[in-house]
C-alpha cells in the first residue's frame, strides 16, 4: 500500500522545530535549508554539532537552544522533526505533537512519522520529490542522481515560454486549459503516437 500524499511546503511561512543536534539533526537541517534557504527553524538539543553551530552563525532565521527538549518548545511551531538518540523521548514528543495538531517526522521511526522527507531533484523551477514509501532511502537517493542526469538543464526555458503563453492567453478558463494542453501535446509520446 502506498498512501502517501505529496505536497510542497513554503517553509519560510512556517516555524519548524528540530529536536536533536547530532548527525541526523544536521542531515535534516541541511535538507531543509538546501530546499528552503529562508526556512525559520528552531533547533533544541543539549549537544549541538559544530557544523550546525556554523550554519546558525550565518543564518539569523536558525535559532539554537542548548538544552533538552521541553514541552513548551512546541508552542507556536507548525512542524517538528525529531532526531534525538532517545527513542522513548522521540515517541513522547510525537504524541505531544499529535495533541497539538503539529505534524511530526520522527527520523528513526517511520511508523510514527506524519510525513517523510524526500529525495529532491532540482532543475531551476522544476522540483521532483522522490519517496520509496519508506522502503529504501538509498534507492531514493540513487534515483535522484539518475533523474538529475537524465533531465535536460534547459527545462527552465520551456517553462518560461509556457508561462508567457499562459499569461498571454485571453478567454475563459476552459479555453486556456484547452490551448495549453494542445501546445504541450508534442511533449508526450502518448499524444505523439496518436
Ligand atoms: C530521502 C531522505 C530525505 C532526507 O532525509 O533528507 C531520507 N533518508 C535519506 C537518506 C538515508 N537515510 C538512511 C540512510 C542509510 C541507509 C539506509 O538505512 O537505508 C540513508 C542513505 C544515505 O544517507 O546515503 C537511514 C534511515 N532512514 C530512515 C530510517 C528508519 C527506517 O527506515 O526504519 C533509517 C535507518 C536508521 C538506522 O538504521 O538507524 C527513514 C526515513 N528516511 C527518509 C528519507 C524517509 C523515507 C523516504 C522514502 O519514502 O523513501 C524516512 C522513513 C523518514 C524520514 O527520515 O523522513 C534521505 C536521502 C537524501 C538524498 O537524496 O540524498
Ligand atoms: N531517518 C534517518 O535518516 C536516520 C538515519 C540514521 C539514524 N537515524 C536515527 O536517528 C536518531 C539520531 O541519530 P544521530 O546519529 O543523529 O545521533 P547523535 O547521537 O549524533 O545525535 C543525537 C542528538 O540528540 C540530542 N538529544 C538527546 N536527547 C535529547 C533531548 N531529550 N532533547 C533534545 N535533544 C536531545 C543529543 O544531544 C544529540 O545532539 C537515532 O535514533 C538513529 O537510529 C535515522
Amino acid at each position: 500500500m502506498n498512501h502517501l500524499f505529496p505536497i510542497f511546503l513554503k517553509l519560510e511561512n512556517l516555524h519548524t522545530l528540530l529536536v536533536g543536534g547530532g548527525y541526523v539533526g544536521l542531515e535534516k537541517l541541511t535538507a531543509v535549508l538546501d530546499n528552503s534557504p529562508m526556512a525559520k527553524v528552531t533547533l533544541v538539543s543539549p549537544e549541538i554539532k559544530k557544523e550546525i553551530l556554523d550554519i546558525a552563525e550565518q543564518n539569523s532565521r536558525i535559532n539554537l537552544i542548548l538544552r533538552r527538549f521541553e514541552d513548551e518548545d512546541l508552542s507556536g511551531k507548525d512542524l517538528v522533526i525529531v532526531a534525538t538518540n532517545d527513542k522513548e523521548e522521540n515517541k513522547r514528543i510525537w504524541e505531544l505533537a499529535r495533541t497539538k495538531h503539529i505534524l511530526a517526522n520522527v527520523a528513526d521511526t517511520p511508523a510514527i512519522c506524519d510525513f517523510y522527507l524526500s529525495s529532491v531533484v532540482r532543475k531551476g523551477n522544476l522540483k521532483v520529490a522522490i519517496s520509496t514509501n519508506g522502503m529504501s532511502p538509498t534507492f531514493a537517493k540513487r534515483l535522484k542522481e539518475v533523474l538529475g542526469d537524465a533531465l535536460p538543464d534547459n527545462l527552465d526555458t520551456a517553462m518560461e515560454q509556457l508561462k508567457a503563453v499562459r499569461d498571454m492567453l485571453k478567454g475563459d478558463f476552459a479555453y486556456k486549459v484547452e490551448e495549453l494542453n494542445r501546445i504541450t501535446a508534442v511533449l508526450t509520446t502518448k499524444n505523439n503516437a496518436g
